[in-house]
C-alpha cells in the first residue's frame, strides 16, 4: 500500500519551494501585527497604555538617580488624533541611547538586571512611538537633557519596522528650560473612552509613590498630585538569583558562563544566600538524588550470634597474631559504637583501624586486606543476605535484615496493622534488599528506588495477606527508611561535566530547591511598607477602618519578590456591589484584565465571610463597602503577558497574595467583631437609659427617698469604666476629685484630660498641668484594673469651671459623670 507520505517524498522540489517562502520576521514587524499584546488593542486602551509606559520610565529613572520625580502628562485633542506629551525631570539620555530607547523594540537597561523595576523588557516605550506612527503616520518628537550639559537633543524619528531600528527624520540641539529630563510627544489615533482608566492609574500611582509630583491635563480635566514625602523609596541594589525556583535551562546557561569550576564554587559566586555550608548542603542534597543513599544497617548487639571481630580475623591473613587481633578488635569498636553503619561508613572504619594498627604495630594492612576484611564484616552485618554466585540467598525470616527493617516499618505505620502482617511485609522488603545485593553489596539507591521496592513488599503483602497496604502507609515506611540511610561522600561531578550532562545538571536543580536556604535579601526590592500602604489608602479613601501588611521575601524562578496588601472598610466607602480590588505590580497600578490576574483569582478563592464580610454563595468577590488592595514587588513579576496588565499564576506567588491578605483581613475581623459588639452594647445602653429613669423615679416614688444615681448604676450593669468629678465647696476654693471606676473585665489605660479655666493647685505627682490662652490643661493617665478604682484630687478657686475629656476607652464602654 502507497502511504500519503510516501508519495509527497515522490514530489520532488515541494520541501524546497516551501522553503522559499520561509523569512525571519522582524520583532517591530510582528508587534505592529500583535499590538494587542502590548496592550495597544485600541484607541481607547493605546492612549493609556502610552501614557503608562511614559510615566513608569520617568519613575523609574528620576528613582534610578536619586531624583524626585516631577512628572507632566498632556493630552490634547488634534482633529482626528490625539496628542500626548510627557515631560520628566529624570536624568535624560544621551544623543547615542536616545534613538535606540524610542526607535527599536527590545532595547532597554532593565532585561538582564536583578532588581525591581517598573520596566523589564525593553519594549514600553518604543511600542508606544510604533503605535503612534501606525496610527498617525507622524514620527515621535523627543527632547531630552542629560545633567550638567548647557542644550538639549531633539529628535524626531519612528521604529523601522523592517529592521527594528531607529529611522530618524530630524536630529538637533536645542535649548530647554528644564535643567534635566526628556519630554516625548506622540501623535495618536485615540480617544478618551477610558478616561476613567486614565485617572485611576494617574491617582494610584500618586497613591503608591507618595514621593512623586505628578500632573495630569487633559481635554476636560486637570489635576494634580503634591509630594506627600520627600524620602525617595530605598535604592535598590542588584542581586543574583536566588536557587530556590530557578530553571533547569537557566541554570544550565550558568553552567556554561560560570568561571567557577567546582560545584561548591559555582553555587557561591552565581547565586544569592550560598555560603560554604549551604552549598554543601546542595552538594549532599544532589548526592541522595544522583547517587542515591546507602543503607544503614544496625550493628549487631552483645546478645547476637554476629561476631564482627571474628569475621574481620577470618578474613585477615598473613599480619601476626597481636596485628591482626588489634586490627579486628579496633573494627568491631568501631562498628559497636555506631547507632547504624552504611558501607561507605565501614570502609573508612577499616581504614582508620588499619592506620592506627600500623601505627602502633608497624605492620601494613594494605588496600587487598581492608578489602577482604570490609566485605567480611559487611556481609556479617547484613547477616549472610548476600551472594558469593551471582544469585540472592532466600532470606530467613529471623534474619537481621528482617528485623531492622521491620522495626522501621512497625514504627512507621499505623498500630492497626496486625503484628505479623508488618513482619511479613518486612521479609518481602528484606528479599529485595538481599536481591540487590548481589549486583551491589553497598546498597546504595535513590529514593525512587526505595519507593518501588516498598511497593513491590507492599502489593506482595496485599495479595498474599489479602490486607491494605496504602499509600501512607508506604509513604511513612519510604520516609523512615531514607531517614536512616546515609549519603554517599562522592565527589560531585565537575561543572564542565555538568553543564554536558542534563540528568546530573536536573538532580543539581533539584537539590538546590530542596535545600533549606535563608530567604533572599531584599535591598533589591522596594516594597511600599505596611505603614505606607495604610497611609496611601486613607489618602486615598474615606474609611472607618485601615489595615496592611507586608510579608517576608519569598523566591520565585530564582527571583525573589515581596508580597503588600492592604484592606479598606466602611466609612463613605460604595456599599453597593463588590469590593474594589487595587492591584499594583511593583508600584504600578494595573488597570486591565482584572479577570486574568493572580491578585483577582486569589481574593475571590477566599471565605470572606470567615472576616465579616458577605459573600454570597461562599465565594467570589466579597460585597459590601470594602477597597483590597494588593501589591507584588519582584526583580521579576510574571505577568500573563508583554502588556504587563495581569499577574500570572504562579503558585508561590499567589499562597504570598492569600497569606498577605489573610494577615489585613484578621484585623478586619477583630474590628467587625467589637464594631458589632460595640452595636450590641450600645442598644442594652439606649434600652437602659429609657427603663432605668423610670425605675428610679418608681423607686424614689414608693420608698420616699431621692432618685438613685443613675450614671452610676448604668456603668456597673454596662461594665463599664465610670469617670466621675465631685466638687466640693472648702476654705480655699474648691476640692476637686476625679474618680476613675473601672466595671470592665479588662485593666484600662485612660487619658484624661480636665480642662479647667483657673490654675488647679495640690496636684499628685502623677499629673501635669499646662497653661494655654488662660484655660489650664490637667493630664492625667492612670491605668486602672478590672474592678479596681483611681483618684485624681486637686484644688482650685471657687469660679472655676471644668470639661472632661477621656481617651483611651471606646464611648460605649465609658461613662463619664461630671
Ligand atoms: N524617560 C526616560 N528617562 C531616562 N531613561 C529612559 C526613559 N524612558 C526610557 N528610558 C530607558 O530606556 C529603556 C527602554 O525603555 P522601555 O520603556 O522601552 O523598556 P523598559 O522600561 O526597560 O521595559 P518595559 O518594556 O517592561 O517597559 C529603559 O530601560 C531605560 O533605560
Amino acid at each position: 500500500m502507497t502511504s500519503f507520505q510516501s508519495t509527497l517524498g515522490e514530489e520532488s522540489g515541494i520541501a524546497e519551494e516551501l522553503a522559499e517562502n520561509q523569512q525571519s520576521i522582524s520583532i517591530a514587524e510582528f508587534f505592529e501585527k500583535n499590538k494587542h499584546m502590548l496592550g495597544f488593542d485600541s484607541g481607547a486602551r493605546g492612549l493609556v497604555t502610552a501614557v503608562k509606559e511614559a510615566v513608569d520610565n520617568a519613575l523609574d529613572a528620576a528613582e534610578e538617580s536619586g531624583i524626585l520625580p516631577d512628572i507632566y502628562v498632556e493630552i490634547q485633542e488634534e482633529g482626528d488624533y490625539y496628542r500626548l506629551i510627557v515631560e520628566d525631570n529624570g536624568p535624560g539620555l544621551t544623543k547615542d541611547s536616545l534613538p535606540k530607547v524610542f526607535g527599536k523594540l527590545l532595547y532597554g537597561s532593565r532585561f538582564h538586571v536583578r532588581e525591581q523595576n517598573r520596566g523589564q523588557q525593553g519594549i514600553g516605550i518604543s511600542a508606544a512611538v510604533l503605535y503612534s506612527q501606525l496610527t498617525s503616520g507622524k514620527p515621535a518628537k523627543i527632547t531630552s537633557r542629560t545633567q550638567g550639559s548647557s542644550e538639549a537633543q531633539y529628535f524626531e524619528l519612528i521604529v523601522d519596522t523592517d529592521t527594528n531600528e531607529p529611522e530618524i527624520s530630524v536630529e538637533e540641539t536645542t535649548s530647554w528650560d528644564r535643567p534635566h529630563g526628556t519630554r516625548i510627544e506622540l501623535e495618536m489615533e485615540a480617544n478618551m473612552r477610558a478616561r476613567q482608566q486614565l485617572h485611576d492609574y494617574i491617582k494610584h500611582t500618586a497613591v503608591v509613590n507618595p514621593h512623586a509630583r505628578l500632573e495630569l491635563r487633559e481635554p476636560q480635566e486637570h489635576f494634580k498630585f503634591e509630594r506627600a514625602t520627600d524620602q525617595l523609596p530605598e535604592e535598590t541594589e542588584e542581586i543574583r538569583p536566588h536557587p530556590h525556583g530557578v530553571e533547569l535551562g537557566t541554570v544550565l546557561k550558568m553552567l556554561e558562563a560560570t568561571d567557577s569550576h567546582s560545584v561548591s564554587g559555582f553555587l557561591q559566586e552565581e547565586f544569592t544566600r550560598v555560603g560554604t555550608k549551604t552549598a554543601n548542603s546542595v552538594i549532599d542534597a544532589f548526592r541522595d538524588r544522583h547517587y542515591g543513599r546507602e543503607m544503614r544497617w544496625r550493628p549487631p548487639a552483645s546478645h547476637e550470634s554476629i561476631d564482627i571481630e571474628a569475621a574481620a580475623t577470618d578474613a585477615t591473613a598473613n599480619k601476626g597474631a597481636d596485628a591482626t587481633d588489634a586490627f579486628a578488635k579496633t573494627i568491631a569498636d568501631a562498628v559497636a559504637d555506631h547507632d547504624r553503619i552504611a558501607h561507605h561508613e565501614l570502609r573508612e572504619i577499616v581504614a582508620d583501624a588499619a592506620d592506627a594498627v600500623e601505627t602502633e604495630h608497624g605492620t601494613t594492612f594494605g588496600e587487598t586486606v581492608q578489602e577482604n576484611a570490609l566485605e567480611a564484616v559487611w556481609l556479617a552485618l547484613l547477616d549472610g543476605a548476600a551472594v558469593d554466585d551471582g544469585a540472592a540467598i532466600d532470606i530467613d525470616p529471623e534474619s537481621r535484615l528482617v528485623t531492622d527493617l521491620y522495626e522501621l516499618a512497625d514504627e512507621a505505620t499505623s498500630t492497626r496493622k496486625d503484628d505479623a502482617v508488618v513482619r511479613a511485609f518486612a521479609e518481602r522488603l528484606a528479599g529485595t534488599f538481599a536481591d540487590a545485593a548481589a549486583e551491589d553489596v553497598r546498597q546504595r539507591l535513590t529514593r525512587g528506588t526505595l519507593e518501588e521496592r516498598v511497593d513491590r513488599a507492599a502489593e506482595l503483602t496485599e495479595e498474599y495477606d489479602d490486607v491494605a497496604f496504602g499509600d501512607t502507609a508506604r509513604e511513612n515506611v519510604v520516609e523512615a527508611i531514607w531517614d536512616v540511610m546515609g549519603t554517599v561522600p562522592d565527589e560531585p561531578p565537575l561543572v564542565r561535566e555538568l553543564s554536558d550532562d542534563r540528568d546530573a545538571a536536573s538532580d543539581l536543580v533539584d537539590g538546590m530547591r530542596a535545600t533549606d536556604i535563608m530567604a533572599p535579601p531584599t535591598r533589591c526590592l522596594s516594597p511600599i511598607s505596611a505603614d505606607l500602604v495604610e497611609a496611601g489608602l486613607e489618602k486615598e479613601f474615606d474609611a472607618d477602618f485601615y489595615a496592611s501588611a507586608t510579608r517576608d521575601a519569598e523566591v520565585h524562578g530564582g527571583d525573589p519578590f515581596v508580597v503588600e496588601a492592604g484592606i479598606a472598610h466602611g466609612g463613605e466607602l460604595d456599599a453597593e456591589g463588590s469590593a474594589d480590588v487595587l492591584r499594583f505590580a511593583n508600584r504600578v497600578p494595573l488597570v486591565y484584565q482584572r479577570g486574568a490576574c493572580a491578585t483577582t483569582d486569589v481574593v475571590k478563592s477566599i471565605g470572606w465571610r470567615n472576616y465579616g464580610l458577605d459573600q454570597p454563595g461562599g465565594s467570589g468577590l466579597p460585597k459590601g463597602p470594602t477597597v483590597i488592595m494588593v501589591h507584588v514587588a519582584s526583580t521579576n513579576v510574571p505577568f500573563t503577558s508583554e502588556s504587563k496588565d495581569a499577574v500570572a499564576n504562579v503558585p508561590e506567588i499567589e499562597d504570598e497574595i492569600e497569606l498577605a491578605i489573610r494577615e489585613a483581613a484578621r484585623e478586619l475581623k477583630s474590628y467587625l467583631n467589637k464594631r458589632r459588639s460595640m452595636q450590641q452594647r450600645r442598644k442594652k445602653q439606649n434600652v437602659l437609659g429609657t427603663i432605668l429613669p423610670e425605675m428610679a423615679q418608681k423607686v424614689a416614688e414608693v420608698t420616699g427617698r431621692d432618685e438613685p444615681d443613675i450614671g452610676d448604676a448604668l456603668a456597673r450593669i454596662m461594665n463599664n469604666v465610670l469617670v466621675e468629678r465631685r466638687v466640693e465647696q472648702n476654705g480655699d476654693g474648691q476640692a476637686v476629685s476625679v474618680t476613675v471606676e473601672n466595671n470592665a473585665e479588662t485593666n484600662e489605660s485612660l487619658e484624661i484630660t480636665d480642662i479647667v479655666s483657673a490654675e488647679p493647685t495640690a496636684l499628685p505627682d502623677d499629673a501635669t498641668v499646662v497653661e494655654m490662652d488662660g484655660e489650664w490643661f490637667l493630664k492625667w493617665e492612670p491605668e486602672v484594673g478590672s474592678d479596681d478604682e483611681a483618684t485624681l484630687e486637686y484644688v482650685v478657686p471657687d469660679d472655676a469651671s471644668f470639661e472632661l475629656d477621656v481617651k483611651g476607652v471606646e464611648t460605649e464602654k465609658l461613662t463619664i459623670q461630671q
